[in-house]
């Protein structure tokens, strides 16, 4: 990872802070980009803020514990009014490939309760076309390898060309376990023609609990660059 890469990072969450407002409730996204969202909240929080967050990862709720970062349990919250959070890959439509680090499920559905998503990358997560960043698909342990095969079948039948699934694998080689218990299959498709098609066939899949394809759900992304920020907004 280069600086300017990280700079870059730093720079689209430093934009992303002019969305904090004192008293909001706010989802803490998961992975190096929303690190620095996470240490720049600690910072206001320290001189005053007043926030209460709730975060989309074991990783992440460790990172706001250890800076002070108030967290409160999910069944306490009413509204999330703003999630901050980064993505594997963004396409000119504001679509999203994520769980790159395996955060998808509980990402997706804070994002999906938040009255506004904000996405913050560096411009390496830009794409054309969704798809060259293998697909996460977040499936129940119970029949996985059956649930792996109708996957690879809905990806040829979505006219991916030559998928290749495979299960996530720790260092040790054992089967990644998500926060939530469950497997990840990376599904390597190279170009989605069409995203949202196949973000609902996915859907359909008994045994498919979440996939990382985010659509229509991020109102606004933020490409850091190493003097700033490009602010994109989707209606
Ligand atoms: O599962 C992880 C999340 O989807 C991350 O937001 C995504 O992988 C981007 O992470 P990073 O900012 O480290 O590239």
């Amino acid at each position: 990872m280069g600086m300017a890469n990280e700079l870059e990072k730093e720079n689209a969450a430093i934009a992303a802070m002019e969305y904090v407002e004192d008293g909001m409730t706010i989802g803490l996204g998961t992975g190096s980009t929303a690190k620095y969202f996470v240490e720049l909240l600690a910072d206001e929080v320290a001189d005053g803020l007043v926030v209460r967050c709730i975060e989309t990862s074991e990783q992440t709720r460790r990172l706001a514990e250890s800076l002070g970062v108030p967290l409160i349990p999910f069944e306490q919250v009413e509204r999330i009014h703003l999630t901050v959070d980064g993505a594997d890959e963004v396409d000119e439509q504001g679509q999203l490939i994520k769980g790159g680090g395996a955060a998808l499920l509980r990402e997706k559905i804070i994002a999906n309760a938040s009255d506004h998503m904000v996405v913050i990358a560096d411009p390496s997560k830009q794409v054309e076309r969704l798809g060259v960043f293998p697909l996460p698909v977040e499936v129940t342990p119970f029949g996985y390898t059956i649930t792996a095969k109708i996957v690879y079948d809905v990806l040829v039948a979505s006219g991916i060309d030559k998928p290749r699934v495979s299960l996530r694998r720790t260092q040790g080689q054992e089967l990644l376990v998500t926060d939530g218990g469950n497997y990840i299959l990376d599904c390597h498709c190279e170009r989605i023609p069409d995203a949202e098609a196949l973000a609902a066939r996915l859907s359909n899949i008994p045994g498919v609990v979440e996939h990382g394809l985010f659509i229509g759900l991020a109102r606004t992304v933020i490409i850091g660059n190493e003097n700033g920020a490009t602010v994109f907004e989707f209606s």
